[in-house]
Parts: C-alpha cells; structure tokens; sequence
C-alpha cells in the first residue's frame, strides 16, 4: 500500500490555501507519500462546475498514480465547484482507495451564502474512512450536519515551518493583522486608538483612522518584518462570524508565533485555550478590554510572553507536528 497526499495546482501565489496544502505535501513527501497535484481554477463554491472532459482528465490523473488500496489524503476542499471534489471522492471510494480527508475548511460555516450546501459537503466528507479536523469543536458540528465518519484526529494549530530566526519582538503597543478586508471586515471598522497593522494584497476602501496598510509580503520578507516591529499578532473575526472562529484553525496563529509574536486572540476562538495554556499571548472579548490590558502592561510581562512564544516556536517551525498528524491518520486506517 502507498501513501498518496493530494496537493493543489494553478492557485495564485497568495492563496492560503496553495500555501498550506504545500507544506502538507512537503511533509508528506518527507514521510515517503506520493504527491498526488489536482488542477483548480482556482473558482468559488458558487462559480460554474467544470467540464466534463475536464474533470476526466482530473479522473485521469489521479488514477495513473493511484492504484486499488492505496491510502489517498486528500486535501479538502481544492476550492474547484464542489461538485469536481464530490466526482473526485465518489471516483476514489468507487476505486478502492482508502480515502483520508485533511478538512482545511469548512464551507457551508465559512460563508453564509453556503449554508444550504451542508448536506453536499457532509456527503464528500462521509466518504472518508478517517477525518483530520482542525478542532474538536469542528467534529462535533459536522456530526450535527451528519457526519458519520467515526475516526478522527484532530490538527489543532497549524505549523509555520521556517529555517529563520529572529530577536526577540519588543513591546509596541500595537497590533499586525494579516488577511484581507473582504473576509475579515471588522477592518473596516476600525475604531479602537490601538494602531492596526495591516498586511494584503489591496488597499482597503474606506481605511479607517489607525489602521495601517503595510502591503503583502512573501513569507520570509513577512516574518523577518513582525518580528522587527514588535507588539502583537491579531486573531480576530467580526460578529457576524463567531461560528466559524470557534471551530477552524487560523494558518495566521503559526505565522505570527513563527515570527515570535505574542498573539491577541478573540474570546471564544477555537485555539484560546491553546494560547492561555502556553502563556502565548491575550484572549479578550472586546478592543476596549485590549485596551485597557495593553494602558497598564509592563515591558516585563510583554517580554515573559514573548519567551513563552520563542519556547513554543521550535513546536511548529518544524515538521513534526505536521509528521505526527499525518502518521496518526495514516494508523488509524488499520485501527
Ligand atoms: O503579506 C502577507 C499577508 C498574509 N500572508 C499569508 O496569509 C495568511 C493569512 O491568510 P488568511 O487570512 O486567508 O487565512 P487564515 O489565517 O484565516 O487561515 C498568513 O498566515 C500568511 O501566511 C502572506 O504571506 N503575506
């Protein structure tokens, strides 16, 4: 039996998703797996399927390198139209091959306007012998959409893996956040004095006063310019979209830790009690409590942060994380 991990293809080169499903099959290739690419549009879930020569020639693909059981992660979703992943999955299960699903995200919590598309996507995932989930909390509400797969394993933060080092940050009283205006818009309303440090690709319309744009930079540029800077690394998502911060894995926790960061974190958020265990940073409910934290905290207390931060780093700059993650999935195929 070979091990096969599913890898994106054609994503532009700042997708989050071609980043992290990259460093899976990095990983994967470490541990002797077969990378197995899929062409993708690159399309939203609401963009047209494609073709159905395309989605041959997709077929075609992964069963020249596939072969009857063989185990298949399959890195879910390839943000094609759905339905090319539920042909792929269908294919694959109707092949033989023991499918593991590695759930990034979670389309029908992520985006209102696809929350009819639940039983769809509960479908694709009911065609895995095991699920990596991001939290347990992520299990636990796809089992009240219907999942019934019954073996888990649970990724919890994602790693940043980086050769890098870089001195230790020093207390700004201000915050970095990464990621982009449309998706996280309590950017556009920005009205807290603490300076927000913004890092994507276009300049947000309207900019709020304090907030910053910093523009977007590769990754090494990007991590060697947080860790300058100094202050703190925000997770943070608006009213409108608690459900979803309470069950996914930010990929942006591990950049900001990467680059030594102690973090801000929003009450509720699926890794909080990660954070408070390891003394990596602030979990708080409001700006205004951030606030009124950040009036009376000393550089001492910034800086026990940040050692908690350079003491946890080792955990996710380097694979073994990632390597224990995949292993356990890969086990749980003969458990
Ligand atoms: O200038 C930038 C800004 C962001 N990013 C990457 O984009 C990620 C954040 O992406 P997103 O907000 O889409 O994802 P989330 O953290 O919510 O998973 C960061 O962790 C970085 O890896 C980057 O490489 N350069």
């Amino acid at each position: 039996m070979k091990v096969h991990v599913t890898c994106v293809t054609n994503h532009r080169q700042d997708s989050v998703a071609r980043m992290a499903q990259q460093m899976i099959a990095d990983v994967g290739r470490q541990l002797g797996y077969e990378v197995c690419p899929i062409y993708t549009k690159y399309t939203t879930p609401h963009q047209e399927p494609d073709s159905l020569e395309e989605l041959l020639k997709r077929l075609d693909d992964l069963g020249k390198k596939t072969a009857a059981g063989d185990a298949v992660i399959f890195q879910f979703p390839t943000w094609n139209h759905y339905t090319v992943d539920a042909n792929l999955l269908s294919w694959l299960k109707s092949q033989q091959r023991r499918v593991i699903i590695f759930l990034h995200d979670y389309v029908p919590v992520m985006y209102k306007e696809s929350r009819p598309l639940a039983p769809q996507f509960i479908a694709m995932l009911n065609q895995a012998e095991v699920i990596i989930v991001p939290s347990v909390a992520m299990y636990e509400v796809l089992k009240k959409h219907g999942l019934t797969v019954k073996k888990y394993v649970v990724q919890g933060i994602w790693d940043h893996l980086t050769q890098k080092t870089f001195v230790s940050p020093t207390f700004q009283r201000q915050l970095h956040f990464l990621g982009s205006p449309e998706r996280f818009n309590f950017v556009n309303h920005w009205q807290s004095a603490l300076p927000l440090r913004l890092y994507t690709q276009k300049l947000p319309r309207p900019m709020c006063a304090n907030v910053l744009y910093e523009g977007y930079f590769e990754d090494e540029v990007l991590l060697a310019k947080l860790a300058e800077a100094g202050g703190f690394g925000l997770v943070w998502h608006s009213d409108d979209d608690l459900d979803y911060m309470r069950i996914y894995s930010p990929y942006k926790l591990g950049t900001y830790l990467a680059a030594g960061l102690p973090i801000v974190a929003r009450r509720g958020f699926a890794q909080a009690d990660l954070i408070e265990k390891h003394g990596l940073g602030l979990v708080v409910s409001s700006f205004d409590e951030l606030e009124r934290v950040l009036e009376t905290m000393t550089e001492e207390t910034y800086h026990k942060m940040a050692q908690c931060v350079a003491d946890y780093r080792p955990f996710l700059t380097q694979p073994y994380h990632t390597q224990q993650i995949l292993s356990q999935a890969v086990a749980c195929l003969f458990s």
